[in-house]
């Protein structure tokens, strides 16, 4: 089987955001007057390494149109690449980049090392995957995903008999000793820290060769749409998972069927910008977005509203309209009592619109967060009090209280999401000043070509 080289010399890691941040930060723009904005937004993160793994798994090559190009899609390019899997990239039509044809190996070979980066998906996904490579992989990554909970990675490929080598951390870096195949069978994980703990699981598991019965056993489950959307992808390649119970799956061992598929845009990513909508006034469009979804950013259609907003369909496009004005002139933004455990990564943006708020809000279920990219949970709080804010850390959420904000530093912790979090304050906000715009790249390296865009 021919194997062709990936390469990507084009690919910035900062994208076009490092043109306009300095030593200083990236000072935010602030909002002129009432948005009037149509935007389309590149391919969704979740949607496009979980078809990268399956496509790299699969019975026959797979290509990914419109797929995401981002520091993580490149981690878990890079990741599957060092596996023996192929990578082509093919004129797309889209305007985000290439399409990626994958090859997958005749066989898996470890021997190498994979840069987990700062993904989620890369540190959580990979692994099983390297356990079907012949001969051991490595996992490390950025300092910072140091951090990260792996516990369920790891117990959970032990259950599975995998011999992995952690010195006792529980977390990053290990080495995953292949044989080239793994026995599968019955295993119960807590999942509670991550959902990609059992996503990870699953997409791998039809090449286990007992497939995989598995329990979740924690007190509760993040997330859960991410694992729904796992389940779709598996059964739209022609795999099959049982849910006999809430917390239970079943994948019976077979192939994974090649397919070429057309990945949806990130509607995670049009948080920042919809939001902008209820902040700056005016409205916001976005295209292209999917009529019927697996992603988790879609529920932004049904929160938005509970802060005030108006949201209208009209086919591909949703368009976010800012509340009614109150009878002072104010936004109008209402405050929220928000269960957030499902959308754990819409929250740092969600936290911004209820900063802005004329009542108070509460925003539980997500203690989860606080293993993200950074503490979110004391990130947000941190960062909205250094502007003048009233945030209280909950030991599940956090409480946020009206108050008026003022310009001055914001640091994003590596954290894409506090960034572009950032970037909202800073619309109604004079002098924020976001240390790291450049970590927008873990999935977005067009978002600050995208917001001057939306700022016209
Ligand atoms: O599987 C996925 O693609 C993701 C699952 C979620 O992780 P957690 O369950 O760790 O919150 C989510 O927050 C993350 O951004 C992406
Ligand atoms: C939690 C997130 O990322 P990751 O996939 O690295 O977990 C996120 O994107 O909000």
């Amino acid at each position: 089987m021919q194997i062709s080289r990936y390469s990507a010399p084009e690919f910035d890691p900062y994208g076009d955001n490092r043109q306009t941040e300095t030593d200083d930060g990236w000072r935010a723009p602030v909002a002129s007057g009432p948005l009037s904005a149509s935007l389309s937004l590149p391919g969704s993160k979740s949607l496009t390494n979980r078809e990268l793994v399956l496509a790299a798994l699969a019975d026959g090559p797979s290509t990914l149109r419109a797929p995401l190009w981002s520091r993580d899609s490149e981690l878990m390019v890079e990741g599957l690449r060092a596996l023996g899997v192929g990578f082509e990239r093919m004129p797309g039509a889209g305007g985000f980049g290439d399409d990626l044809r994958v090859t997958p190996a005749d066989e898996l070979f470890g021997s190498t090392t994979i840069d987990c980066g700062l993904a989620g998906t890369v540190m959580r996904f990979l692994p099983a995957v390297a356990a079907l490579a012949l001969g051991p992989t490595t996992f490390d990554g950025d300092a910072s995903a140091y951090r990260r909970p792996m516990r369920g990675v790891i117990e959970g490929l032990r259950g599975i008999g995998v011999d992995l080598d952690d010195d006792g951390r529980w977390a990053l870096p290990f080495t995953v000793h292949g044989t080239g195949r793994v026995e599968g069978g019955e295993l119960t994980i807590d999942a509670s820290a991550s959902s990609q703990f059992v996503s990870g699981l699953l997409l791998s598991a039809p090449r286990f060769e007992r497939g995989l019965d598995l329990t979740h056993s924690g007190e509760r489950l993040p997330s859960l749409p991410h694992i729904e959307m796992t389940i779709d992808t598996l059964a739209r390649r022609g795999v099959e998972v049982e849910q006999p119970s809430v917390g239970r799956w079943r994948v019976a061992p077979g192939p994974i069927a090649a397919r070429d598929v057309d990945i949806e845009p990130d509607l995670s990513n049009a948080a920042p910008f919809l939001v902008a909508a209820l902040v700056a006034g005016g409205s916001v469009t976005i295209s292209g977005w999917p009529g019927e979804t697996t992603q988790v950013g879609a529920q932004l259609a049904d929160l938005l509203p509970r802060f005030g907003a108006r949201v209208e369909r009209a086919g591909d496009r949703l368009t976010v309209h800012a509340a009614e004005p109150t009878a002072s002139g104010g936004r109008g933004i209402r405050g929220v009592e928000l269960d957030l455990s499902e959308a754990g990564e819409l929250v740092p943006n969600l936290v911004a619109l209820a900063a802005f708020a004329d009542e108070p809000s509460t925003i539980t279920g997500i203690g989860h967060i606080r293993h993200h990219e950074t503490d979110r949970l004391a990130a947000l709080a941190a960062e909205l009090n250094g502007l003048g804010g009233r945030v209280a850390e909950l030991e599940d959420g956090l409480r946020i209280e009206p108050a008026p904000l003022h310009g001055g530093e914001w640091r994003a912790y590596e954290d894409h999401r506090m960034a572009t979090t950032g970037a909202i304050v800073g619309l109604a906000v004079d002098g924020v000043v976001v240390d790291d715009i450049g970590s927008t790249s873990k999935t977005l390296p067009q978002f600050t070509e995208l917001w001057e865009r939306m700022l016209g």
